[in-house]
């Protein structure tokens, strides 16, 4: 096998994301979770997506994860390697973003690298280096309160200059609209005055085709998955890609429908607030999730009646940032989401051993946690249910038909979402009840 792409995604939302948008563009392309165990083949793929849990980690931890996956995405030959994180460019406070970049583009010999985190799709726009969600500023749309990286400056070029030693620049829209050759005679001059690291505004997919021509030759890129969208079509003109290959199609679902909620953006708030007008789910709460055991048992109760009537079952942590604040007052920020992770977990576990097959993610963290716990080692990319979340699919130990799995960025979503993906995956399968 030899890789066009190799992508290192700092959180498993975000690694379905980007696979889903290179599927779109025409690439064969498998989501791993984690490096892949040595010998594991992964067929015939065009690109291939490391998915991570380093978003939220100390930077040392980070740049070792993700220096461990160029190692092997080196190994199977990589022509262009892809950070992808968050469309709203979170990190920890200290900062991922920044050392992880440095690290790759050291051991790639990068001279320089661009951070193109717009998202025009999903409302994600870059202009004069400040970062826009819809349009709000970044730390006026609610990433101001996230439960771990909160975002409180839209500034990008301030925000990653706090994160590296090295100086960054701004490539802004007035030149992106001067055209390629202006774009690429700015990104050079940046270069020769040492400029490693290049904010990139960009405000449409005609602003990310322009940028994905101008760095097809990077030996590394960073950013959001609306790039990933632009580059494939780059490949094809160099040849590296002979041709759109189309999705391949998901086996029939089969199991009982469950939704697993650990996301506090506004996104999700409303998805399941919409979802409980019409049904009922379980609110988890961190603080009795530290008591014992006894709040999990009455979720898993909850959760079997509610399958056991058709589902699907919503068991949801999410919460609004009053009652997030009042648990990490009382528990830490990091025990308190790892009380929440543990038990989503937990569950996920316990109800697709007894029968879930159809399960939906919400949150970053919340699907590492979820698909660890399943022990997933890799995902098939299905069709998309909205912009940037498809529908997977994941072999699993000891039953004959893959588990239908959809992770969902916590920003993510129509309103809709949690009872729609599953209309969408019926009509993408032919949906098997058994
Ligand atoms: N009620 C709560 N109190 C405190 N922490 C919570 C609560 N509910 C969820 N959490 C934690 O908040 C974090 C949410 O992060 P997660 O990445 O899952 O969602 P997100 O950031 O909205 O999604 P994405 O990363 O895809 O944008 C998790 O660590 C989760 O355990
Ligand atoms: O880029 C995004 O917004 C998402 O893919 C993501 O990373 C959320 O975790």
């Amino acid at each position: 096998m030899s890789l066009v792409l190799g992508a290192i995604a700092d959180d498993f939302t975000g690694a379905t994301d980007l696979a889903n948008n290179l599927v779109r563009a025409g690439m064969r392309c498998v989501q791993t979770i984690g490096v892949p165990q040595a010998g594991v083949d992964l067929g015939d793929v065009d690109a291939v997506v490391v998915a991570l849990k380093s978003r939220s980690t100390p930077a040392e931890q980070a740049v070792a994860d993700s220096l461990a996956a160029l190692d092997w995405l080196q190994s199977q030959g990589a022509r262009q390697v892809f950070f992808k994180y968050c469309s709203t460019f979170d990190s920890t406070d200290a900062g991922n973003i920044g050392p992880v970049a440095d690290s790759l583009m050291q051991r790639l010999d990068a001279r320089q690298t661009v951070m193109v985190p717009a998202f025009p799709a999903n409302g994600r726009t870059v202009y004069q280096g400040h970062l826009f969600v819809g349009d709000r500023l970044l730390n006026e749309c609610g990433m101001q309160h996230h439960p771990l990286n909160p975002m409180t400056d839209a500034d990008l070029v301030r925000v990653l200059g706090r994160q590296t030693p090295h100086a960054v620049g701004l490539l802004a829209r007035p030149v992106l609209a001067s055209g390629i050759e202006a774009t690429r005679a700015h990104l050079a001059a940046l270069a020769a005055e040492r400029v490693r690291h290049v904010i990139c505004d960009a405000l449409d997919e005609n602003d990310l085709a322009l940028l994905a021509e101008a760095v097809v030759d990077y030996p590394l890129v960073t950013g959001g998955s609306g790039l990933g969208q632009a580059l494939p079509e780059q490949y094809r003109r160099r040849g590296w890609l002979a041709e759109v290959s189309e999705p391949g199609r998901l086996a029939p679902a089969t199991g009982s429908a469950l939704v697993l909620s650990g996301s506090c953006s506004r996104a999700t708030l409303g998805q399941v607030a919409r979802f409980l007008e019409g049904q009922p789910g379980f609110a988890l709460d961190p603080l009795a999730l530290a008591e014992g055991d006894a709040h999990l048992e009455a979720a898993l109760v909850f959760a079997r009646e509610a399958l056991a009537k058709g589902g699907p079952a919503l068991v949801y942590a999410s919460a609004d940032p009053e009652r997030v604040q009042a648990a990490q007052a009382a528990l830490g920020v990091e025990r308190a989401g790892e009380l929440v992770e543990q038990a989503l977990g937990r569950l996920a576990r316990i109800l697709v051993d007894e029968g879930a097959g159809r399960l939906v993610v919400a949150g970053g963290e919340t699907s590492g946690a979820v698909v660890s716990a399943l022990g997933i080692r890799q995902l098939r990319i299905g069709g998309q249910i909205d912009p940037g979340v498809p529908w997977t699919q994941a072999p699993l130990d000891g039953r004959e038909a893959p588990l239908s799995l959809a992770l969902k960025s916590g920003n993510f979503g129509a309103e809709d979402f949690f009872s729609h993906a599953f209309t969408v995956l019926e009509e993408m399968t032919g949906e098997d009840k058994a």
